[in-house]
């Protein structure tokens, strides 16, 4: 049996892995329009392996089309390259299988299933439903680490629906992390959380970000500051600024549209 990698050594850090051969996506000119409306208008991507990228801009700019079109859930033009695959244009199944994970702003996770059947079933172990819903003996390697690495291995047995909701967002982190995906698009993660789970929350991301192409979006900008290895502004659809959390504040582009003054001052 393989020993479980799920967790990396290291930190992320802006830019990436500097060694070797990182993944990567890739994304160029992706454009979507909703009956003539330009909600992402020719945007261009990329997020290495080992960067926390963060993508902020207000209500509106296009942040989750971004993610539904890398995805497949709405229709775009251009291109994702996912480390030499191009994916933009293939079935959602097909887009997950190839490596691609994401969350969205309300969790979704089986709430009359056990934290652990929601970890299986993500994780397809080959068993059958039946089989699955059946208390086990034994705990798949993967599993248990994606458990301890989420901080619910407390709360394996427990019902999902009766989680808090950060733990929700945990587990569907989870679900992730055992199906392999090595991109984790995570859309408002820390929403509605309290301050201690937003603080847990970017703990996890940090340690998981490490080894993997992640983008984040989020508005929280004290939670992108103390986080964030690097972050995309977007506006009207289209990339504004892009670089480090300082970078990104002093463009006075952003302050106009974005974080205005009091967002910036003191940081
Ligand atoms: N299915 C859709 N049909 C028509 N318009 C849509 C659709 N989905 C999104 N839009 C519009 O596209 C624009 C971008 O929406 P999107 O949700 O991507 O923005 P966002 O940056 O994620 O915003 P927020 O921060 O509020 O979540 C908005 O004007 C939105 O109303």
């Amino acid at each position: 049996m393989t020993t479980p990698t799920l967790l990396p050594d290291g930190e992320p850090q802006a830019g990436g892995w500097r060694r070797g051969r990182p993944k990567y996506l890739e994304v160029r000119n992706l454009s979507v329009s909703f009956d003539g409306f330009l909600a992402v208008d020719n945007v261009d991507l990329e997020v290495i392996q080992g960067d926390l990228r963060f993508l902020i801009g207000p209500n509106g700019a296009g942040k989750t089309t971004v993610i539904d079109a890398i995805t497949g859930l709405v229709p775009a033009t251009g291109s994702v390259n996912h480390t030499g695959t191009e994916i933009l244009g293939r079935k959602v199944h097909q887009i997950a299988r190839l490596g691609v994970g994401r969350t969205f702003q309300t969790a979704s996770v089986f709430e009359n299933l056990s934290v652990l059947q929601n970890l299986d079933i993500a994780a397809g172990s080959g068993r059958s439903p039946l089989q699955m819903l059946r208390r086990r003996n034994s705990v798949e390697p993967a599993v248990e680490e994606a458990l301890e690495i989420i901080g619910l291995a407390g709360a394996a047995d427990k019902k999902a629906g009766i989680l808090a909701h950060g733990q929700k967002q945990w587990l569907e982190i989870g679900m992730l992390l055992v199906q392999n995906s090595d991109v984790l698009l995570l859309d408002e993660p820390i929403a509605g959380m309290s301050q201690d789970e937003r603080g847990e929350t970017g703990e996890l991301l940090r340690r998981i970000a490490a080894n993997r192409i992640t983008l984040v979006i989020e508005h929280d900008m004290d939670f992108v500051r103390e986080f964030a290895t690097s972050v995309s502004v977007l506006a009207a659809g289209k990339v504004l600024s892009e670089g480090s959390v300082a970078q990104v504040q002093a463009d006075k582009k952003v302050q106009d549209v974005y974080l205005g003054t009091s967002a910036t001052e003191g940081h």
